[in-house]
């Protein structure tokens, strides 16, 4: 009898303990979930508010989330603008991420906000982006929490690695982006235009753009055909749209992980991509390659004489670089030309401007390596549309450590943003005319454009500067160049204008125009 008292009460005493330890358990864990989720946050928060950096007030978990689904959705229901005159005035941000403009609106161009537990910075102070871009630091990287879910469209490339790894690819990759290596291919995209031809028409030009882009960087930079790159092409297309369907940036999806479905589609298509460039690479013909050196045959020359890298990792290197490339070369110029076609088709006047350049400057009216350099107008056309319609709407970093940014000490773990178009629209920096096209501003070089030319970066700035910018600009303006000798064109009445973010800024609904070819004498 005795016994079984004893045992009852040794069974009481074990629960008893057993029950303490699990409300210390649970205690414990919510203290670590509100330290984590909250006092983390909010010491980061009160680190920015003393030095008079306000913001909106965020909510326990997630932030300023809410508010900013719920500016967005009060947004989607206005009508975007129909009239041509209206596009261009039309700053993208304000449908895209419409909370970014009423809360400059309340808080100015400098203001922290928050995304869950991630803490943000909004610069938008010309002085301030100049100050960011141009820090050497190591301690600013790519947000690594948008860089990860880009990983499987770049790898660990170029475009989101931070840090020493950074460092050495750019130190490879420059190189090839000089001047010279750009003329050879001149021609070719003479061949790639005209094949086009055609009288009166109707042209989406979006896709046709794409694919000339796509075969520019593929055989700059690979040495192989577009036929080879095509199908790179088109999986990184369908992945940078499943990628960044529903607001990858800000958007619900931020909060948890993409749904398996997704993330299977995912994991396929980078297998995919993946195996691709490899199988290319293996078809080189090694001995050509190494007398031409293109972009990756410096690239496999590095990685394999880099003998801190393993079979594995040199193959990731390899891979994630070309992916970085493949994407970075050929969406962004390919967009870009389609919003300078959109402007152009709502401004005769100026195709009319540099058709009679192009007469002038070229001996037969097309332009070619040669004269390229001399063609004064449509670089202003092209750094104008580059101005209103940026394809890169952000530049983003991260402090990796507590880093100084001009007169802002930025916590560990802030995430910074310029939003580009904003600051290209900036009348303070631009002009009363700002929200205008108007070319001319550009007559005498960036520097006389704006008040601080640092407030122009369609390419971005300092050491992580587009490697790319020049060759783009060739590239442009080649394209519209030969576009204008050879077509005049209008808007379609078709054409919507519906700016939609899916990793860059792009036409929606693409961009359709009315064109008609120009009578010989106007061109030669
Ligand atoms: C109109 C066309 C283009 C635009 C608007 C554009 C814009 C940009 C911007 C804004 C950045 C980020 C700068 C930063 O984070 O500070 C960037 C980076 C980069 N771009 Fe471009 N780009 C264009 C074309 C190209 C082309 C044609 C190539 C390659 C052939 C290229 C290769 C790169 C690379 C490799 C980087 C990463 C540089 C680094 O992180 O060190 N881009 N570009």
């Amino acid at each position: 009898m005795e016994g079984g008292v004893w045992y009852s009460n040794i069974n009481v005493v074990v629960l008893r303990v057993l029950l303490s330890l699990a409300v210390i358990g649970v205690v414990g864990f919510l203290v670590h979930v509100y330290n984590t989720l909250w006092l983390k946050s909010e010491r980061v928060r009160r680190k920015l508010r003393m030095q008079g950096i306000k913001g909106p007030t965020p909510s326990f978990l997630y932030g300023n989330l809410p508010e900013m689904q719920k500016i967005q959705l009060q947004t989607l229901k206005a009508s975007p603008p129909n009239h041509h005159s209206e596009f261009v005035a039309h700053d993208y941000t304000s449908t895209l991420f419409p909370y970014f403009e009423q809360w400059r609106k309340e808080y100015g161009l400098l203001y922290t906000y928050s995304t869950g537990s991630r803490q943000h910075l909004y610069i938008n102070q010309a002085e301030l982006v100049k100050e960011m871009n141009q820090s050497l630091t190591l301690d600013l990287g790519k947000p690594s929490y948008v860089t990860k879910r880009l990983a499987p469209m770049l790898g660990n490339g170029i475009l989101r690695s931070n840090g020493l790894l950074w460092a050495q690819q750019r130190k490879i990759v420059a190189p090839e982006f000089f001047m010279d290596k750009v003329k050879p291919m001149v021609r070719k995209w003479e061949e790639c235009i005209e094949a086009q031809g055609g009288t009166t028409a109707e042209v989406k030009v979006d896709e046709d753009l794409r694919g000339v882009s796509a075969d520019v960087i593929s055989r700059v930079c690979f040495g192989s055909s577009y036929a080879k790159g095509k199908l790179v092409f088109s999986k990184l297309r369908s992945l940078q749209k499943i990628i960044s369907h529903q607001g990858f940036l800000f958007g619900v999806t931020n909060l948890g992980i993409f749904g398996s479905k997704k993330q299977n589609e995912i994991g396929c298509l980078e297998r995919e991509i993946d195996m691709l460039i490899w199988k290319a690479i293996e078809e080189r013909d090694q001995q050509e390659c190494s007398e031409k050196k293109d972009l990756l045959q410096l690239i496999l020359e590095a990685a394999s004489g880099d003998h801190s890298l393993d079979k594995d990792s040199c193959r990731r290197f390899i891979v994630d670089n070309c992916k970085s490339i493949y994407f970075a070369g050929h969406e962004s110029t390919a967009v870009a030309t389609s919003w300078c076609l959109m402007l152009l088709a709502s401004h005769p006047d100026w195709q009319a401007r540099i058709r009679s350049e192009l007469a002038q400057v070229c001996p037969n009216g097309l332009p070619d390596a040669n004269s390229l350099p001399h063609l004064k107008t449509v670089t202003m056309v092209i750094q104008e549309a580059l101005r209103l319609y940026p394809p890169a709407a952000f530049v983003s970093r991260e402090a990796l450590e507590e880093t100084q940014v001009g007169n802002i000490t930025v916590p560990k773990g802030v995430c910074l943003w310029t939003l580009i178009p904003t600051l290209h629209r900036d009348p303070d920096v631009w002009g009363p005319d700002a929200n205008e096209f108007r070319p001319e501003r550009f007559a005498d070089g960036v520097a006389q454009a704006c008040k601080s030319p640092q407030a122009y970066i369609p390419f971005g700035l300092g050491p992580r500067l587009c490697l790319g910018k020049n060759f783009a600009m060739v590239e442009l303006k080649l394209i519209i160049s030969l576009i204008i000798s050879k077509f005049a064109f209008s808007m379609s009445p078709n054409y919507r204008h519906s700016p939609a973010y899916r990793m860059i800024v792009e036409p929606g609904n693409g961009v359709q125009i009315l064109i008609e070819k120009t009578s010989p004498s106007l061109t030669s």
